[in-house]
């Protein structure tokens, strides 16, 4: 059985009577839950025990990872790996991961694109001795953009392959979706992909449209049969979903990041960066879990009186922190066993949020 000692404590209180979990729950609209943070800390462990709660509370509840490591099937001790929608066995209403590969996302939409366009319409270009707008749109180096990408480039076009899949019919059902993010210095460079990914997507679609108007001229004096331009609907589409995303985000209606830390002097410190660069790209964020507090006890080791002591000074320096001191601080306890499994989760649950 879990044992724990639970303080949940509010710098800034919720208005009065309503719990964090109650404003949470509330309402059947759409509710997307984003956590963040350091490595390690326990987003994952959160975001899966969030995401339990809501299905335990009547919504269904969607759980996304676009972390390789997979750590959705670690947290909830099933295998849900596969890209695809997973039922979670457990919960009360249906709850499903849904585990998404960023090397492979990029991957997949690198083929999609040479297969589609790439070198077909450069090819195409050449034998009609367009060579020089085919040289053009070789040095745009779309390839080399998805051979070496920059870095959050994979974790964007893994988000935004998930975007894609809300948009079907199977995920309609879903009234919150969590995200557990990718750590903080990933989360912030995507923050700010989806500027650098509209701009070069426009220049290579601008292209795109040159080419094919003038393929097309050639092709109708010489009956050629037009081609599709696959390759340019799919970036068209990318940026679409870049730009949602990038919304979606920023929309305080809808999305909420939450803040995960740990009670160390450079978590805190990281976490008060953090929040300072997602208020800087208008992300709404309102609370900030402090994972992993030693409980008090009464036979008290050195270590661990030494360890709390510590703690306890991270604790304060959130309190007079510019950045984090306006948010509602949720403490969690350091639990004596390793939380994974549907039932641990509950547990953790209903201690984070409450
Ligand atoms: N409050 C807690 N008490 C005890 N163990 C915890 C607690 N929170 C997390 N853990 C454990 O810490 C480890 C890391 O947690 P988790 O995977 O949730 O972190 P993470 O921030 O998602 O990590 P990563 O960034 O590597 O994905 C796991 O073994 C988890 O069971």
């Amino acid at each position: 059985m879990y044992t724990t000692f639970l303080a949940v404590r509010s710098v800034a209180t919720p208005a009065e009577g309503v719990s964090v979990f109650d404003e949470m729950v509330s309402g059947t609209e759409r509710k997307y839950y984003m956590l963040g943070g350091k490595g390690g800390v326990g987003k994952t462990s959160c975001a899966a025990s969030l995401a339990v709660k809501f299905a335990n509370n009547g919504h269904p509840t969607l759980v996304v990872s676009t972390d390789p490591a997979h750590s959705l099937s670690d947290s909830f001790a099933q295998d849900l790996t596969g890209g695809t929608l997973v039922p979670v066995e457990g919960p009360d209403s249906p709850l499903f991961a849904l585990e998404i590969n960023p090397e492979k996302a990029r991957e997949e939409f690198r083929t999609a694109t040479k297969n589609n366009g790439g070198t077909g319409v450069k090819d195409l270009m050449d034998g009609m001795g367009l060579g020089l707008i085919a040289e053009q749109l070789g040095e745009l180096k779309l390839g080399e953009l998805l051979d070496t990408p920059p870095p959050g480039l994979d974790e964007a076009i893994a988000i935004s392959k998930v975007i894609q899949f809300l948009e079907l019919q199977e995920y309609s059902m879903f009234t919150r979706i969590v995200f557990d993010t990718a750590p903080t210095g990933h989360t912030l460079r995507l923050l700010s992909l989806p500027d650098f990914l509209d701009a070069s997507i426009g220049k290579i679609l601008k292209l795109k449209q040159k080419i094919s108007s003038a393929t097309s001229a050639i092709k109708s004096v010489f009956g050629q049969e037009q081609t599709g331009n696959d390759a340019g609907d799919k970036l068209e589409r990318l940026r679409e979903r870049m730009v949602k995303v990038r919304e979606l985000f920023r929309d305080a209606d809808s999305t909420e990041f939450v803040i995960v830390t740990i009670p160390t002097v450079m978590a805190v410190s990281e976490s008060s960066r953090l929040h300072a660069s997602l208020k800087k790209e208008n992300v709404p964020v309102k609370r900030l879990i402090v994972n992993q507090i030693l409980p008090p006890s009464a036979s008290d080791c050195k270590f661990c009186a030494m360890k709390r002591k510590d703690q306890m000074r991270s604790l304060d320096m959130i309190g007079s922190d510019p950045e984090l001191s306006s948010l509602t601080l949720i403490q969690a306890p350091l639990v004596d066993v390793e939380i994974r499994g549907v039932p641990a989760l509950k547990f953790l649950g209903d201690i984070v949020w409450k």
